[in-house]
């Protein structure tokens, strides 16, 4: 562990006020320090709490948190702000069972007034505080500090649009460090690119200490004064003031002798909202970090010294990557295939795709709904789109996979990666509700992958699909080590498969949880108990025949699914009971994730929890069949 008297002695924010700048900066390095001496235990989101140290410093220096309220856009980066805000003792719990979220969130502490996990949020919900406080009648301050990348996302845009709905004091502070967790795209960035380039930032320094002098006391005479400081000192920025905010940047983000006064005299502005352009380095101060391509966005546990990340070994390759390949396989042969990400390049395994068809690959930067609607037109223009964006940050686009996708018909191929549980990120971006929200819409073609090689027979069979929009969902993480053929024939719609015969049970999996299903037969063999396990491809059409077969030769029907409950689960019921096979006496259980959300923890056991091992699988079966519950718990 680094040496950190001075950080020891900071509690709470509170301490760091009355600090010279010099005392400021010994603090902000050993905060660096210590976060970097934290993730390298847990794994987590370096390079972007890297870059922000000085800046978390310097905002707790001159706000009162947490009766002011600060906002972290996405989250991400908080991890200072959390080892600064009296969660030091816990930090080296982030992102493990039962420790610290590594995003903010409002149940962890009153310093985190609003949780996220989710880009781009920060602006509205700032902008709510503002207007509650407005309606109040109390003065704290408000500011959210939002990212290059997510000022991507059309909300930051809606957010800035309505700022006008608070006459009182708004700060956005855009920390701009030049990446996503790719390299940015698109027009804004190239604009705060110029704003960057323009020049004044070079001479910050006298322009903190100018600033510092040019507000007066009055609030009146501040607001006027300011608006006078912002058309001398800005290099550009006429587009967030022709939005209605004073622009006040850029600045040099790691400067804490510019970064303070300018934060201290922007924080008084309250005539109109002011967006500070601050500028930072993304991986700031850790020389790993810094020199790698992706600063150190996310990492695995790692070695301070070298900065060599533990990876695990693994016997196959990840869904990601399969997918990936895969995809490459069928453009090859067929021009008309392109593919779409929303910022997420390597996440999705469409770096690989970009490599080999950089014309045929869209980063649309942090924009799903975007994304969604533009693949909408590419299928309409008569090319075969496939839109990869992670389960839980397709929900940000359903509206669009309805409207502009699903009513229309569009072939439109959604790859979800991500999907069910995904471990230390918890459950902000869990894959739970993509069955359920996928599997609502009317002529949508929805698989789920069992294992790598079912993964690339889906994509082939999506390809195939050309008058709807279809979709095949798969997990983060190594796929099942099963061998992949060279190129994988397409399934037959609506059609699942029995792996596995037996008499008295039937578990009908959906998913990668078919491993654990084919346990749980085991499990149930010893205990005397004969199970058919199917493995049931799509959750949209419903194997119908299948299922009914299922229901009609076993005494009980278990159906398994990572996802929660409103999903295939509901899909089978509500088929069995329009048929009528209810009445009959089946009985069914459906294993879903709990309605409840999971915090972040290893996803093995999370599922554990869940009931969706094969423990918790074989105990459903033999409670269904009606073994007493002790005997089924023991299973
Ligand atoms: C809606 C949504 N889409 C995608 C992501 C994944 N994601 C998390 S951080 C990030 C990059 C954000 O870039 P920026 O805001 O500039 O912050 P930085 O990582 O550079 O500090 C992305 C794409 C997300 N969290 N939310
Ligand atoms: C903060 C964020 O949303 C991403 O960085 C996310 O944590 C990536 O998750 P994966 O590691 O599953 O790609
Ligand atoms: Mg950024």
């Amino acid at each position: 562990m680094p040496e950190t008297p001075h950080l020891d002695a900071i509690a709470s924010p509170a301490d760091l006020k009355g600090k010279t700048i010099g005392e400021l900066r010994i603090i902000a390095d050993e905060l660096r320090a210590e976060t970097i001496d934290a993730v390298s235990q847990t794994g987590g989101h370096l390079g972007s709490a890297l870059g922000v140290i000085e800046l978390t410093v310097a905002l707790h220096h001159v706000l009162d948190t947490p009766q002011d309220i600060l906002i972290w856009d996405v989250g991400h980066q908080a991890y200072p702000h959390k080892i600064l805000t009296g969660r030091r003792d816990r930090i080296r719990t982030l992102r493990q069972g039962g420790g610290l979220s590594g995003f903010t969130k409002r149940a962890e502490s009153e310093y985190d007034p609003f949780g996220a996990a989710h880009a781009s949020t920060s602006i509205s919900a700032a902008l709510g505080f503002c207007v509650a406080r407005d309606q109040r009648g109390s003065d704290e301050r408000v500011v959210a500090v939002i990212g290059d990348g997510s000022m991507s996302a059309g909300m930051a845009y809606e957010a800035m649009n309505n700022a006008e709905a608070t006459n009182g004091q708004l700060m956005v502070i855009l920390n701009d460090n030049d990446m996503s967790i790719a390299p940015p795209v698109g027009g804004m960035s190239a604009y705060l690119a110029k704003l960057v380039s323009g020049g004044a930032y070079r001479s910050m320094r006298k322009m903190g200490k100018a600033m510092a002098g040019v507000l007066p006391q009055s609030l009146q005479q501040a607001a006027r004064k300011a608006e006078e400081y912002a058309r001398g000192m800005v290099t550009g920025g006429t587009f967030f003031e022709e939005l209605g905010f004073y622009y006040v940047g850029p600045v040099d983000g790691h400067d804490l002798d510019a970064l303070t006064p300018i934060l201290r005299n922007a924080a008084q502005i309250t005539d109109r909202p002011v967006l500070v352009h601050v500028v930072t380095k993304k991986g700031k101060g850790y020389g790993p970090a810094e020199n790698s391509a992706d600063k150190y966005h996310g990492v695995v546990k790692f070695d301070v010294i070298s900065g060599a990340q533990q990876k695990a070994p693994s016997n196959a390759p990840s869904y990601t990557k399969v997918f990936g390949t895969e995809l490459i396989k069928r453009a090859e042969r067929d021009p008309k295939i392109v593919a779409i990400t929303a910022a997420m390049p390597s996440g999705t395994g469409l770096d690989l795709f970009g490599q080999a068809f950089p014309e045929r690959t869209f980063d649309v930067g942090i924009a799903e709904q975007h994304a969604v609607t533009f693949a909408a037109g590419l299928a309409a223009g008569g090319l075969k789109p496939v839109c990869a964006i992670y389960s839980t940050f397709l929900q940000r686009g359903y509206d669009q996979v309805v409207h502009d996708v699903a009513i229309q018909s569009l072939p439109v191929r959604f790859a979800m990666d991500r999907a069910g549980l995904v471990g230390a990120d918890g459950a902000t971006h869990a894959g739970s509700f993509d069955i359920g929200y996928m599997g609502a819409l009317p002529g949508m073609v929805l698989m789920a992958a069992a294992d790598e090689a079912e993964l690339a027979a889906m994509i082939a069979t999506s390809l195939e699909i050309d008058d709807r929009p279809s979709a095949f969902r798969y997990p983060r993480g190594d796929g099942e080590g099963v061998e992949i053929p060279e190129l994988a024939a397409p399934l037959e719609i609506g059609k699942g498969r029995i792996v596995r015969e037996g008499t008295s049970v039937a578990i009908l999996s959906l998913g990668t949880r078919l491993g654990e299903s084919l346990k749980a037969a085991e499990l149930l063999a010893a205990r005397g108990v004969s199970a058919t396990v199917a493995d049931a491809r799509f959750a949209k059409p419903l194997d119908e025949e299948l299922i009914l077969r299922l229901a009609r030769e076993h005494e009980a029907l278990v159906t398994v699914e990572e996802g929660a409950m409103g999903g295939f689960g509901a899909f089978v019921l509500q088929m069995l009971a329009a048929r009528g096979v209810l009445d009959g006496g089946l009985k069914i259980r459906t294993l879903t994730l709990p309605d409840r959300f999971q915090d972040q923890d290893k996803p093995e056991l999370m599922y554990a929890t869940a009931g969706l091992d094969a423990r918790g699988i074989a105990a459903s079966a033999l409670e269904a069949l009606g073994v007493p519950a002790e005997r089924a718990a023991r299973a």
